[in-house]
C-alpha cells in the first residue's frame, strides 16, 4: 500500500482542504495521512474563520507521520503564514520525497487563505524543493509578479518560477477568457511542455477543484507512475470530479470524488503544444 500525505488546511465543509485530499487519496487505493496547518470554519458558502495551528504542534504531526511510514510523495495546500511554510520547509529539507506544492492564497468567496506577507516564503523557502507546483492564473500572477492575459504570459510566468528549482509547473488557465475549455499548461525543468484540455463544466459547484486535483496528482504520484502520465489522470480525475459535481449546500458545491473510478475509460483529455 502506497501511503501519501497531505499538508494543508481542514475545511469543515468537507469540499476542500485536508477533507478534499483525502477522499481523493482514498478513491485512488492509496493511503492518506495529514498534517493539518489551520482549522477553518467554512461551508459552501464562505469561510467564516480561520485558526492556524501552532509551528512546534504542525511539526510534530509532520515528524511523527515521518518516524513511522515510507511516504511515497506529499502535496501542500493551504499553509497560511510565513511561519508555518518554514517549519514545513525546515522539515523537508534532505528528504527526497516527491513533493507536490499547491500553492492556495485566495478562497473562491475571496476570504485569505494565505497571508500577503507569506508569499515570499513560499517562493523562496518551499518552491525550491517541490516537484510539481500548481498554481492557477492569479497565483501564477502573484508568485511571478507578472500580469497574464496570453498563453505566451503563462510560458514566461512558468520559466521563472523553474528558475526557483521546481522540477515542473502546472499553470491551471481556469482565469484565461475561454467558456468552452478548460486548458491547463505544463513546463518541465528539461524544457518540455505541453496543454491539456477538456471541455468546460458550467456549474458554480468547484469548490475544492484546486486541492482535489493536486491530491488526484500525489495520489498518482505516490503509485509511482510517470509523472506525465500521473498528470493527465489527475486532469481525468478532476473532469470527471467536475461533471458529476454534488449540488450539496447553498453555495458553490463540491466536486464528486467517486465519479473517477466509475467513468474515467470515457473522459477524454486533448494534448496540444503550448505556443
Ligand atoms: N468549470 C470547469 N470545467 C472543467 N474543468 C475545470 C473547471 N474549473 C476548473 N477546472 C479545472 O480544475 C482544475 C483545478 O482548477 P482550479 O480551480 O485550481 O484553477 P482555475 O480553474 O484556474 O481557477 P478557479 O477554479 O479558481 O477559477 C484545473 O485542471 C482546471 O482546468
Ligand atoms: C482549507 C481550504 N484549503 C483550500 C481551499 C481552496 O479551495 P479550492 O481548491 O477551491 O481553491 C479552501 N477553500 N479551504
Amino acid at each position: 500500500m502506497h501511503i501519501v500525505t497531505t499538508i494543508a488546511g481542514s475545511d469543515s465543509g468537507g469540499g476542500a482542504g485536508i477533507q478534499a485530499d483525502l477522499k481523493t487519496f482514498q478513491e485512488l487505493d492509496v493511503f492518506g495521512t495529514s498534517v493539518i496547518t489551520a482549522l477553518t470554519a467554512q461551508n459552501t458558502q464562505g469561510v467564516m474563520d480561520v485558526l492556524p495551528i501552532e509551528q512546534a504542534f504542525i511539526n510534530k504531526q509532520f515528524h511523527a507521520l515521518l518516524e513511522d511510514f515510507p511516504i511515497s510523495a506529499i502535496k501542500t495546500g493551504m499553509l497560511f503564514s510565513s511561519d508555518i511554510i518554514r517549519t514545513i520547509a525546515l522539515a523537508m529539507t534532505n528528504l527526497t520525497i516527491p513533493l507536490i506544492v499547491d500553492p492556495v492564497m485566495i478562497a473562491k468567496g475571496g476570504e485569505t487563505l494565505l497571508q500577503q506577507e507569506a508569499v515570499e516564503a513560499l517562493r523562496n523557502n518551499l518552491l525550491p524543493l517541490a516537484t510539481i507546483v500548481t498554481p492557477n492564473i492569479p497565483e501564477a500572477e502573484t508568485l511571478t509578479a507578472r500580469k497574464i492575459e496570453t498563453v505566451s504570459d503563462i510560458r514566461l510566468a512558468a520559466q521563472s518560477l523553474l528558475q526557483l528549482g521546481v522540477q515542473c509547473v502546472i499553470i491551471k488557465g481556469g482565469h484565461l477568457a475561454n467558456k468552452d475549455f478548460a486548458v491547463d499548461y505544463v513546463f518541465f525543468k528539461n524544457g518540455k511542455s505541453f496543454s491539456m484540455q477538456t471541455s468546460r463544466i458550467a456549474t458554480k459547484n468547484t469548490h475544492g477543484t484546486g486541492c482535489t486535483f493536486s491530491a488526484a496528482l500525489t495520489a498518482f504520484i505516490g503509485r509511482q507512475m510517470p509523472i506525465e502520465q500521473a498528470i493527465v489522470e489527475a486532469k481525468k480525475f478532476i473532469q470527471l470530479a467536475i461533471t458529476h459535481n454534488l449540488s450539496i449546500g447553498h453555495g458553490n458545491g463540491p466536486t464528486n470524488h467517486f465519479a473517477y473510478q466509475k467513468f474515467k475509460e470515457s473522459c477524454e483529455v486533448t494534448i496540444g503544444e503550448t505556443q
